[in-house]
Order: structure tokens, then sequence, then C-alpha cells
């Protein structure tokens, strides 16, 4: 079994942590994360049961495979850090705007990297992850990492470029999905349904909606018009969805999200 270490287990880091221990791919311990604080190094201690440390090196010299889960801002100074520990290991990038050739100018264009772009439901097994290998990652290295992310939910190869198409889709989007399901859910409380059962119903319909579009393969245009009856209710709130440029927002925001993923990547 491979050994799989987190150079930052926070809240992305370690809903893939949490994932791979859900889905039983990897033991706990074969499977080493630090953190900077003792508080998340306990709590990380408490929630996985996984080997710990404080030291980076310690995290690559455990590992076949690292993942480096810290915040774009520290990505540089860890990967000058483990440099010469690297050797033929597997190194899983997560962060926005850190291209491979960026990376590869402080590793070395010998060594193996995959970006990545994932989500925090890997957690719960309904992550969406995108996967761009550099040249040094072989078919059969490339399938067994897809098939840790495959794990957490679905996973797609794709070219580095779309990365920022990625983000703007799945990567931030679970963000506005919260937001959408806390305003049913406030809508629902506003007609008298009590709070905890107003966010079941509205993460329920969210949830059936998303799963209807995956699994019917309908366009979701169609599945719409399947709600909304002939002078009925739906067709009222779409009124107000569309006056009020529900869509048009939606689209606004997926661009300042994807130039702000180009802006980090320069
Ligand atoms: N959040 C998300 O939904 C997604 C995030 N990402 C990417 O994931 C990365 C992490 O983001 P996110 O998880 O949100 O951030 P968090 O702040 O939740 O996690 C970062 C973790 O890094 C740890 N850390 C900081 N410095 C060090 C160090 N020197 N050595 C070891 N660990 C350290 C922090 O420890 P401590 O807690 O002790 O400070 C923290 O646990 C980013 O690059 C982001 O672009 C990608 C897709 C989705
Ligand atoms: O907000 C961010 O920058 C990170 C990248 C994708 C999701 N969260």
């Amino acid at each position: 079994m491979k050994k799989i270490g987190f150079i930052g287990a926070g809240n992305m880091g370690g809903a893939i942590l949490g994932g791979i221990l859900n889905s039983r791919i990897i033991d706990n311990d074969h499977i080493i994360a630090s953190a900077k604080s003792d508080r998340t190094i306990e709590k990380i201690k408490r929630d996985y049961n996984v080997n710990v440390t404080k030291d980076s090196k310690e995290v690559v010299e455990f590992s076949d495979i690292i993942v480096i889960g810290v915040k774009p801002e520290i990505y540089d100074e860890i990967l000058e850090e483990i440099k010469d520990l690297i050797y033929d290991k597997i190194i899983i990038t997560i962060a926005a705007g850190k291209t491979i050739e960026a990376m590869e100018k402080i590793i070395g264009d010998d060594k193996k990297i995959v970006r990545t772009m994932p989500n925090t439901p890997s957690l719960v097994g309904e992550g969406m992850t995108s996967l761009s290998p550099n040249k040094n990652i072989s078919e059969e290295e490339l399938s067994f990492i897809k098939s840790i992310f495959d794990s957490l939910g679905k996973s797609e190869v794709l070219k580095e470029d779309l990365i920022h198409a990625v983000i703007g889709a799945s990567g931030s989007s679970t963000a506005y999905a919260f937001m959408f399901i806390e305003a049913i859910a406030d809508g629902a409380v506003r007609a008298g349904m009590p709070r905890d059962k107003a966010y079941t119903f509205a993460a329920q319909g969210v949830l059936g909606a998303a799963k209807m579009v995956l699994d019917t393969e309908k366009h979701p245009g169609e599945l719409k018009d399947m709600v909304c009856s002939p002078g009925g209710t739906t067709i009222e709130a779409v009124k107000v969805l569309e006056e009020e440029k529900f869509r048009g927002a939606v689209l606004k925001a997926i661009d300042s999200c994807i130039k702000k993923s180009i802006e980090m990547s320069k």
C-alpha cells in the first residue's frame, strides 16, 4: 500500500484526507499530515487518527505521494524547503494559481507533478477533481492518482489551461451552492418552517436536482420545464429570478472567479 502525506490539511487537504479514510483506500497508519499550529495538529489527530508532524520534510520522507495543501502564498516557501527530498515521489498540488511551470522552476522539471483542482465535497464522496499531469508522470501513475480521486467522487484528466474553468465550475462553486441553499432555507423559514428542517428540504432539493442532471443526462432547461406546471407556483418564481437576472448574476460571478484564477497564475 502506498503512503500518502499532506503538507497542510485544512479545509481542502483535510477533506481529501477524510475522504481517503472514508473510502478505505489507504489505511490511517500509511498517512501523515502536517499543520502549522498545535490546534490544527490536535484536530487532525482527533478527527483522523493519522500520523502528524509539524515538519514538512518528515511528510516527504514518509510518503510516496505528497499533497501540498497550504495556501498559495506559502507554496513556494514549502517547495523550496522540500525540493531536495522529492526524488521520484509524486507531488499533488491543489492550489489556485500555481502552475506546473512555476512549480518546476522551483523543484526541477525532472520531478513528478499532478496539478489538481478538487473541491470540499471530496470529504463526503461527492467531490469533483480535475487532474493535469506534467510530462514525468506515467500512464500507470496517472491512473493510480485518478483512482484515488475517483474514490472521493468523480475526476477528469484535463489540459492544465482548463483549470480556470474548473475553479469556476466546481472548485469554488460549492460556495455559491451553499449560498443558494441558505437562501432557499431562509425563504422556507419565512413561511414558518423550523430552520433545521428548512436546511434538509433545501439541500435535498438541490442534491436531487444535481442528481437528475447527472443521471438523466437531460438538458437542465428541460428538467426545469418539467417542474413548471402551467399557471402554477414554480413559473412565478422563475419569472422573479429572470427579472432579478439570476442567471446573469451567476455568469458574472463565475467570470470574476475565473479572472482571479488567471491573475493568480501570473
Ligand atoms: N477550500 C477549498 O474549497 C479549496 C481550496 N483549494 C486550495 O487548497 C489550498 C488550501 O486551502 P484551504 O484548505 O482552504 O486552506 P486552510 O487555511 O483551511 O488550510 C491550509 C492549511 O495549511 C496549514 N499550514 C500553513 N502553513 C503550514 C506549514 N508551514 N506547514 C504545514 N502546514 C501549514 C495550515 O495549518 P494551521 O491550521 O495550523 O494554520 C492549514 O491547516 C489552497 O492552495 C487553495 O487554493 C483548492 C480547491 C478548493
Ligand atoms: O477560494 C479559493 O481561492 C480556493 C480555490 C478554489 C476554492 N477555494
